[in-house]
Order: C-alpha cells, then structure tokens, then sequence
C-alpha cells in the first residue's frame, strides 16, 4: 500500500490551528470532556520536564489515549535532534512545528491505518499542548550547551569535562569496562601566535580541534580544557586501544595542512595517555595523563606517552 502522507504547518503564534480545511473539523468533532480533560492534563504534564525527549515521550503516551499511533517522530535539524518513538508505519502526518517566527522542528505521526479528519483535528489540538513546553525544554538544552561547550572550538569546556569524566568513571566502573583519557597539547603554540598573530592562532586551535573530532568515533568526547590543551574521552577503551587512538590524533594533526598566506604552519602534538586503574579518583587518573604528556613535552614534543 502507498504511504499516505500529509504534512501541515503549525504556527503556534496565532494560539489557534493554521491547518486550513482541518480547523473547523477540530471544532466540530471537539469531545470537549475527553479531549478537553487530555489537553489540561497534557499541559500540566508536560511541564514536569524539561528534557525534548522525556517530553515527547510524554506527549506520544497520553496522545494515544484519544488518538492510536503507531510510531511519533521529531526532528530539529539546526540542534542535532532527532528522536523516533514507536515503529515505522504507512500512514503519516507530519506538522511543521513554529512560533513567533522560530522554527521548533518537524513532527510527525505514523500508524497503518488512515488518519480521520476528526483524528486530525485532535492531534492538532493536542499539539498546542506541546508548544510551549517543547520551546521550554529547547531553551533549556541551547543554555546548558552554552554553559558546557567551548565556543571557539566547539568542544566540551572544562566543566563538562570534569561532568563527564565523573560519569565515565562511574559507568566504567558499574559495567566493568576499560576507560582511557589522552591529555593533548598543541607543541610551541606560543610561536604561532607570536609570528601569525593571535587571530592566525585561534584559528590554528579551531582547524586542530576540527581534526580530532573527524578522526574520532561519535561517543569519543573532546574538551577543550585550557589555552592550546585539549582532553579525549575514550569510554570502553583498553590501553592498547587508547595508544592507537592517540597515534591516529598524533598522525592526523601532523598531517593537517594549515595554510597562513600560502604556506603550511607545521602543527604537531603531545599526548599522555592514561588508563582507569582499580578504585583510581578523577584526580589521579587526570594527574597520570598529564605527568604521561609532560614526558612526551620533556622528550622532544610531537610524540605519545603512556601513563605508568
Ligand atoms: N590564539 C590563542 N592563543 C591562546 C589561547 N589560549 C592560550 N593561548 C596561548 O597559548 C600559548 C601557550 O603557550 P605555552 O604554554 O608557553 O606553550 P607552548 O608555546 O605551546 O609550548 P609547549 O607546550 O611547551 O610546546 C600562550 O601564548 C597563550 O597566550 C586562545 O584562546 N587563543
């Protein structure tokens, strides 16, 4: 069977349905009881978090008691968000979700039979239960994001770095997996910027940490912990493993062709590198990796060291 789909915009600003020709079937088919009684409890539900995901999932459980649904996905491309609850399914409808000229992302449900215009209707009277708590919880992601990330380079900054590696830790610890941490440090950055300029050198710092993310696995995390000095997170990873990341990084920002007028800034990096030991602090495992990068600093720069 053919996927039947329809796609509609929802522009919450004008606190009404903008779906033309489904508008007045909102109001003709409202059980105001039923569906009455689901958007207040919608509304103060939905407020109890302000996480996209526990939200949606919110949404797509207490919409099905109106409406049946197979499947309810989102996206909001410009935030790396994209969430699928439920199985893929043949009919769609999908909603342009806005307000006051923001764009809040795509919805759209899914089920295999035909939506009703009367179904319609609700879902879309629904939806304006999920306006305001959705922008809530989209804020709240875009001020933690702010407060955790580095905006030069687009890493982690140190606050998340120490969040993080105390939840490593822990998880490491709770499933008995490997955990490593490589400390990296741009060698003699000082040159560059002294010699480029200081604009030349956050650029540098930009392009390095460009390549470290590029030749890392998606859950490897990356922090920007100082000036020139950068952390790599390597979660279920055993020493060997965590030295042939490090070399890869190593090799990667050797092989980086930074051009400043026409001519290749030669870039290179130290690395220590340490791994989880039995009951080890954040501290000592943190303090390990940086006495393993000074030796690399100590034996002539642009070299891996393994912590003891
Ligand atoms: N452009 C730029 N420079 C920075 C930033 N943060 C720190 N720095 C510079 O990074 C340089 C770090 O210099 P040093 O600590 O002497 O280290 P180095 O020159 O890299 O030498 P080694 O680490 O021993 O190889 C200093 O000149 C800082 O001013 C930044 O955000 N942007």
């Amino acid at each position: 069977m053919a996927p039947h789909n329809q796609s509609n915009t929802i522009d919450f600003d004008a606190a009404k349905l903008q779906r033309l020709g489904y508008a007045r079937a909102a109001q003709q088919v409202l059980k105001p009881v039923s569906l009455g009684q689901l958007r207040q409890q919608l509304g103060m539900q939905l407020q109890t978090s302000l996480e996209v995901d526990r939200i949606l999932e919110l949404f797509f459980r207490e919409v099905q008691r109106l409406v049946p649904l197979g499947a309810l996905s989102y996206q909001l491309a410009s935030c790396d968000l994209r969430l699928d609850l439920g199985e893929r399914a043949n009919h769609s409808a999908g909603y342009r979700l806005s307000h006051e000229g923001e764009y809040l992302g795509e919805l759209v449900f899914r089920r295999n039979q035909r939506f009703s215009e009367d179904e319609l209707g609700q879902l879309e009277s629904l939806l304006a239960s999920l306006l305001f708590p959705l922008r809530n919880a989209l804020l709240y992601r875009a001020a933690l994001q702010t407060a955790l990330r580095d905006p030069l380079t687009e890493t982690g900054n140190r606050i998340a770095m120490n969040q993080a590696l105390q939840r490593e830790i822990d998880l490491a610890r709770r499933n008995l997996q490997p955990l490593s941490v490589l400390m990296l440090d741009i060698d003699h950055f000082k040159r560059i910027n002294d010699t480029h300029g200081h604009i030349t050198g956050d650029e540098v710092l930009k392009a390095v940490a460009g390549a470290l993310k590029n030749s890392l696995r998606n859950i490897d995390m990356v922090f920007r912990y100082g000036g020139e000095e950068f952390m790599v997170l390597l979660s279920n990873t055993n020493r060997e493993a965590a030295a042939m990341v490090g070399e890869r990084l190593r090799m990667a920002i050797l092989e980086l062709q930074y051009l400043v007028e026409n001519r290749a800034i030669d870039l290179t990096i130290s690395i220590g590198c340490a791994t989880l030991l039995p009951g080890e602090s954040v501290d000592s495992l943190q303090r390990r990796a940086d006495n393993a990068l000074y030796v690399s600093k100590r034996e002539g720069r642009n070299r891996l060291s393994m912590a003891g």
